[in-house]
Protein backbone atom coordinates (compact mmCIF):
# COMPACT_ATOMS: atom_id res chain seq x y z
CA UNK A 1 0.00 0.00 0.00
CA UNK A 2 1.63 3.54 -1.34
CA UNK A 3 1.53 5.90 1.62
CA UNK A 4 0.14 9.24 0.72
CA UNK A 5 1.93 12.17 1.26
CA UNK A 6 0.98 15.50 2.61
CA UNK A 7 0.93 17.80 -0.94
CA UNK A 8 -0.47 20.83 0.19
CA UNK A 9 1.54 23.63 -1.10
CA UNK A 10 2.44 26.79 0.43
CA UNK A 11 5.01 28.33 -2.28
CA UNK A 12 4.94 31.86 -1.39
CA UNK A 13 8.45 33.74 -2.58
CA UNK A 14 8.76 33.38 1.18
CA UNK A 15 9.41 30.30 1.38
CA UNK A 16 11.88 30.17 -1.59
CA UNK A 17 15.80 29.74 -1.12
CA UNK A 18 17.09 29.67 -4.81
CA UNK A 19 20.43 30.56 -3.70
CA UNK A 20 20.71 26.90 -2.64
CA UNK A 21 23.64 25.28 -3.74
CA UNK A 22 23.97 21.58 -6.14
CA UNK A 23 21.50 20.07 -8.28
CA UNK A 24 17.94 21.75 -9.12
CA UNK A 25 16.84 18.25 -8.94
CA UNK A 26 18.17 15.20 -7.52
CA UNK A 27 17.51 11.53 -7.60
CA UNK A 28 19.60 8.67 -5.92
CA UNK A 29 18.49 5.63 -5.87
CA UNK A 30 14.81 5.43 -6.01
CA UNK A 31 13.00 2.54 -6.12
CA UNK A 32 9.37 1.80 -6.24
CA UNK A 33 7.42 -1.29 -6.79
CA UNK A 34 3.87 -2.14 -7.41
CA UNK A 35 3.23 -5.32 -5.15
CA UNK A 36 5.89 -7.64 -7.40
CA UNK A 37 6.34 -5.25 -10.51
CA UNK A 38 9.30 -2.75 -9.98
CA UNK A 39 8.79 0.54 -11.94
CA UNK A 40 11.76 2.10 -10.81
CA UNK A 41 14.89 0.33 -9.71
CA UNK A 42 17.49 2.09 -8.89
CA UNK A 43 17.26 5.67 -10.44
CA UNK A 44 19.88 7.72 -10.18
CA UNK A 45 20.09 11.29 -11.66
CA UNK A 46 20.26 14.77 -11.54
CA UNK A 47 19.45 18.21 -13.53
CA UNK A 48 20.92 21.02 -13.07
CA UNK A 49 20.10 24.80 -13.22
CA UNK A 50 19.21 26.15 -17.14
CA UNK A 51 19.45 22.19 -18.07
CA UNK A 52 16.83 20.61 -20.43
CA UNK A 53 17.43 16.71 -19.86
CA UNK A 54 15.25 14.85 -21.86
CA UNK A 55 13.85 11.40 -19.60
CA UNK A 56 13.63 8.77 -23.03
CA UNK A 57 11.90 5.98 -22.72
CA UNK A 58 9.11 3.49 -23.82
CA UNK A 59 5.95 2.68 -22.75
CA UNK A 60 6.10 1.39 -19.41
CA UNK A 61 9.51 2.44 -18.46
CA UNK A 62 8.60 4.02 -15.62
CA UNK A 63 8.53 7.84 -16.44
CA UNK A 64 4.73 8.42 -14.89
CA UNK A 65 5.76 6.59 -11.90
CA UNK A 66 8.62 8.59 -11.48
CA UNK A 67 7.09 12.17 -11.98
CA UNK A 68 4.53 10.59 -9.34
CA UNK A 69 7.00 10.71 -6.66
CA UNK A 70 8.75 13.90 -7.46
CA UNK A 71 5.46 15.47 -7.18
CA UNK A 72 4.81 13.95 -3.70
CA UNK A 73 1.73 11.71 -5.22
CA UNK A 74 3.49 8.51 -3.80
CA UNK A 75 6.57 8.04 -1.73
CA UNK A 76 9.69 5.79 -3.31
CA UNK A 77 9.91 2.58 -1.59
CA UNK A 78 13.85 3.41 -1.42
CA UNK A 79 15.86 6.29 -2.21
CA UNK A 80 16.08 10.09 -2.53
CA UNK A 81 14.20 12.41 -4.75
CA UNK A 82 15.13 16.49 -3.80
CA UNK A 83 13.80 19.87 -5.61
CA UNK A 84 16.64 22.74 -4.81
CA UNK A 85 18.02 20.62 -2.02
CA UNK A 86 14.81 19.92 -0.13
CA UNK A 87 14.19 16.51 0.18
CA UNK A 88 10.49 15.91 -1.60
CA UNK A 89 9.85 13.67 1.73
CA UNK A 90 10.94 15.42 4.76
CA UNK A 91 10.27 18.71 3.34
CA UNK A 92 7.46 18.73 0.60
CA UNK A 93 6.28 21.77 1.05
CA UNK A 94 9.41 23.46 0.76
CA UNK A 95 10.26 21.03 -2.32
CA UNK A 96 6.99 21.74 -3.98
CA UNK A 97 7.31 25.21 -3.79
CA UNK A 98 10.14 24.90 -6.24
CA UNK A 99 8.34 22.84 -9.00
CA UNK A 100 6.27 23.38 -12.01
CA UNK A 101 4.36 20.70 -13.52
CA UNK A 102 2.52 19.76 -16.72
CA UNK A 103 1.05 16.64 -16.94
CA UNK A 104 0.44 14.35 -19.54
CA UNK A 105 -3.80 14.29 -19.41
CA UNK A 106 -5.18 17.57 -18.80
CA UNK A 107 -6.31 19.14 -15.65
CA UNK A 108 -7.55 22.61 -16.47
CA UNK A 109 -11.16 23.85 -15.85
CA UNK A 110 -12.48 23.96 -19.54
CA UNK A 111 -15.60 26.48 -17.89
CA UNK A 112 -12.85 28.60 -16.21
CA UNK A 113 -11.47 31.17 -18.36
CA UNK A 114 -7.63 31.29 -18.89
CA UNK A 115 -6.60 33.90 -16.66
CA UNK A 116 -8.56 32.50 -13.91
CA UNK A 117 -7.18 28.81 -14.43
CA UNK A 118 -4.03 30.62 -13.69
CA UNK A 119 -5.17 32.63 -10.41
CA UNK A 120 -6.72 29.64 -9.06
CA UNK A 121 -2.97 27.80 -9.38
CA UNK A 122 -1.26 30.84 -7.77
CA UNK A 123 -3.82 31.22 -4.67
CA UNK A 124 -2.86 27.55 -4.24
CA UNK A 125 1.11 28.76 -4.13
CA UNK A 126 0.23 31.27 -1.86
CA UNK A 127 0.06 33.78 -3.91
CA UNK A 128 -3.06 36.47 -4.29
CA UNK A 129 -4.16 40.49 -4.84
CA UNK A 130 -2.17 42.51 -7.37
CA UNK A 131 0.92 40.48 -7.17
CA UNK A 132 -0.91 37.21 -8.63
CA UNK A 133 -2.48 39.33 -11.20
CA UNK A 134 1.02 40.44 -12.13
CA UNK A 135 2.17 36.92 -12.44
CA UNK A 136 -0.43 35.48 -14.59
CA UNK A 137 -0.22 38.79 -16.96
CA UNK A 138 3.75 37.72 -17.31
CA UNK A 139 2.70 34.63 -17.96
CA UNK A 140 0.21 34.55 -20.48
CA UNK A 141 2.23 37.32 -21.79
CA UNK A 142 4.97 35.10 -22.31
CA UNK A 143 2.82 32.44 -23.97
CA UNK A 144 1.08 34.68 -26.57
CA UNK A 145 -1.81 34.46 -24.23
CA UNK A 146 -2.73 37.78 -23.82
CA UNK A 147 -5.53 38.12 -26.31
CA UNK A 148 -7.04 34.95 -24.58
CA UNK A 149 -7.08 35.87 -20.99
CA UNK A 150 -10.52 36.05 -20.40
CA UNK A 151 -12.17 33.29 -22.81
CA UNK A 152 -12.80 29.66 -21.62
CA UNK A 153 -10.34 27.31 -22.23
CA UNK A 154 -13.02 25.23 -23.97
CA UNK A 155 -13.14 27.58 -26.78
CA UNK A 156 -9.06 27.21 -27.10
CA UNK A 157 -7.30 24.40 -29.62
CA UNK A 158 -5.45 21.70 -27.92
CA UNK A 159 -2.18 23.79 -28.72
CA UNK A 160 -3.35 26.59 -27.22
CA UNK A 161 -4.84 24.56 -23.82
CA UNK A 162 -0.95 23.01 -24.29
CA UNK A 163 0.20 26.66 -23.19
CA UNK A 164 -2.15 27.68 -20.93
CA UNK A 165 -1.09 24.46 -18.98
CA UNK A 166 2.30 25.75 -19.49
CA UNK A 167 1.97 29.45 -18.38
CA UNK A 168 0.26 27.65 -15.32
CA UNK A 169 3.17 26.25 -14.40
CA UNK A 170 5.60 29.27 -14.60
CA UNK A 171 3.19 30.92 -12.51
CA UNK A 172 4.85 30.68 -9.50
CA UNK A 173 8.51 30.47 -10.86
CA UNK A 174 9.42 27.42 -10.51
CA UNK A 175 13.12 26.74 -10.07
CA UNK A 176 12.34 23.13 -11.62
CA UNK A 177 9.63 22.35 -14.67
CA UNK A 178 8.89 18.60 -15.14
CA UNK A 179 6.73 18.04 -18.53
CA UNK A 180 5.19 14.80 -18.80
CA UNK A 181 5.02 13.76 -22.54
CA UNK A 182 3.36 17.17 -22.56
CA UNK A 183 3.11 16.93 -26.47
CA UNK A 184 0.66 13.64 -26.47
CA UNK A 185 -2.05 14.63 -29.19
CA UNK A 186 -0.45 17.95 -30.74
CA UNK A 187 0.47 18.56 -34.30
CA UNK A 188 3.55 18.75 -35.33
CA UNK A 189 3.93 22.50 -35.58
CA UNK A 190 2.14 22.62 -32.16
CA UNK A 191 4.34 20.68 -30.74
CA UNK A 192 7.33 22.35 -31.92
CA UNK A 193 6.29 25.33 -30.28
CA UNK A 194 5.94 24.05 -27.03
CA UNK A 195 9.23 22.46 -27.09
CA UNK A 196 10.91 25.39 -28.23
CA UNK A 197 8.87 27.69 -25.55
CA UNK A 198 10.13 25.26 -23.07
CA UNK A 199 13.88 24.77 -24.59
CA UNK A 200 13.70 29.01 -24.01
CA UNK A 201 12.89 28.67 -20.32
CA UNK A 202 16.93 27.54 -19.69
CA UNK A 203 17.91 31.06 -20.62
CA UNK A 204 16.23 32.01 -17.30
CA UNK A 205 17.70 29.14 -14.94
CA UNK A 206 14.92 26.62 -15.15
CA UNK A 207 15.85 23.42 -14.58
CA UNK A 208 13.69 21.19 -17.13
CA UNK A 209 12.71 17.34 -16.75
CA UNK A 210 10.70 16.47 -20.43
CA UNK A 211 9.27 12.91 -20.50
CA UNK A 212 9.19 11.57 -23.82
CA UNK A 213 8.78 8.75 -25.64
CA UNK A 214 9.85 10.70 -28.95
CA UNK A 215 13.13 10.65 -30.42
CA UNK A 216 12.91 13.79 -32.25
CA UNK A 217 12.17 15.70 -29.11
CA UNK A 218 14.90 14.27 -27.38
CA UNK A 219 17.32 15.27 -29.78
CA UNK A 220 16.51 18.69 -28.58
CA UNK A 221 17.78 18.36 -25.24
CA UNK A 222 21.28 19.32 -23.09
CA UNK A 223 21.33 15.62 -21.82
CA UNK A 224 19.27 12.46 -22.37
CA UNK A 225 18.51 9.88 -19.88
CA UNK A 226 17.10 6.98 -21.52
CA UNK A 227 14.89 4.91 -19.19
CA UNK A 228 13.67 1.50 -19.67
CA UNK A 229 12.17 -1.06 -17.39
CA UNK A 230 12.66 0.90 -14.77
CA UNK A 231 16.39 1.59 -14.96
CA UNK A 232 18.50 4.29 -16.87
CA UNK A 233 20.60 2.52 -19.70
CA UNK A 234 22.26 5.32 -20.60
CA UNK A 235 22.75 9.32 -20.82
CA UNK A 236 24.16 12.25 -22.47
CA UNK A 237 24.57 14.86 -25.39
CA UNK A 238 22.22 13.37 -27.45
CA UNK A 239 24.96 12.58 -30.32
CA UNK A 240 27.32 11.44 -27.98
CA UNK A 241 24.44 8.42 -27.22
CA UNK A 242 24.55 7.41 -30.69
CA UNK A 243 28.51 7.81 -31.08
CA UNK A 244 28.41 5.63 -27.71
CA UNK A 245 26.28 3.10 -29.85
CA UNK A 246 27.89 3.03 -32.56
CA UNK A 247 24.76 4.18 -35.05
CA UNK A 248 24.08 7.06 -36.98
CA UNK A 249 21.30 8.45 -35.18
CA UNK A 250 19.92 8.84 -31.58
CA UNK A 251 16.49 7.05 -33.11
CA UNK A 252 18.92 3.74 -33.96
CA UNK A 253 20.47 4.42 -30.80
CA UNK A 254 17.19 4.59 -28.80
CA UNK A 255 15.71 1.52 -30.72
CA UNK A 256 18.92 -1.17 -30.45
CA UNK A 257 18.63 0.01 -26.37
CA UNK A 258 15.67 -0.87 -25.77
CA UNK A 259 15.02 -3.77 -28.47
CA UNK A 260 11.89 -1.07 -29.80
CA UNK A 261 9.95 -2.32 -26.98
CA UNK A 262 8.67 -1.39 -23.07
CA UNK A 263 6.39 -3.27 -21.23
CA UNK A 264 7.58 -6.19 -19.66
CA UNK A 265 4.40 -9.11 -19.73
CA UNK A 266 4.97 -10.37 -16.33
N1 LIG B 1 -0.76 1.80 -10.38
C1 LIG B 1 -0.04 0.81 -10.90
N2 LIG B 1 -0.22 -0.46 -10.49
C2 LIG B 1 0.51 -1.48 -11.00
N3 LIG B 1 1.47 -1.33 -11.92
C3 LIG B 1 1.70 -0.08 -12.37
C4 LIG B 1 0.96 1.05 -11.89
N4 LIG B 1 1.42 2.16 -12.52
C5 LIG B 1 2.39 1.75 -13.35
N5 LIG B 1 2.57 0.41 -13.27
C6 LIG B 1 3.55 -0.40 -13.99
O1 LIG B 1 4.83 0.16 -13.72
C7 LIG B 1 5.64 0.19 -14.89
C8 LIG B 1 6.02 1.61 -15.21
O2 LIG B 1 4.87 2.32 -15.65
P1 LIG B 1 4.84 3.90 -15.93
O3 LIG B 1 3.42 4.28 -16.19
O4 LIG B 1 5.55 4.60 -14.85
O5 LIG B 1 5.70 3.97 -17.27
P2 LIG B 1 5.74 5.10 -18.38
O6 LIG B 1 7.16 5.18 -18.83
O7 LIG B 1 5.13 6.35 -17.89
O8 LIG B 1 4.86 4.47 -19.52
P3 LIG B 1 3.83 5.20 -20.55
O9 LIG B 1 4.69 5.98 -21.48
O10 LIG B 1 3.19 4.02 -21.19
O11 LIG B 1 2.90 6.03 -19.74
C9 LIG B 1 4.82 -0.50 -15.98
O12 LIG B 1 5.20 -1.87 -16.02
C10 LIG B 1 3.38 -0.32 -15.50
O13 LIG B 1 2.57 -1.37 -15.99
Amino acid sequence: MNERMNTAVDASPRTRDSAQAGAALELADVRKAYGTREALRGVTLKVDRGEFVALLGPNGAGKSTLFQLLTGLFNADSGRLAVCGHDIRKAPVAALAHLGVVFQQSTLDLDLGVAANLKFHAALHGLGGRHARDRVADALGRLGLTERAGDPVRELSGGNRRKVELARALVHEPAVLLMDEATVGLDPASRRQLLDEVLALRARGVAVLWATHLVDEAEAADRVVVLHRGQILAEGRPQALADQAGTATLADAFLQMTGGGGERSD
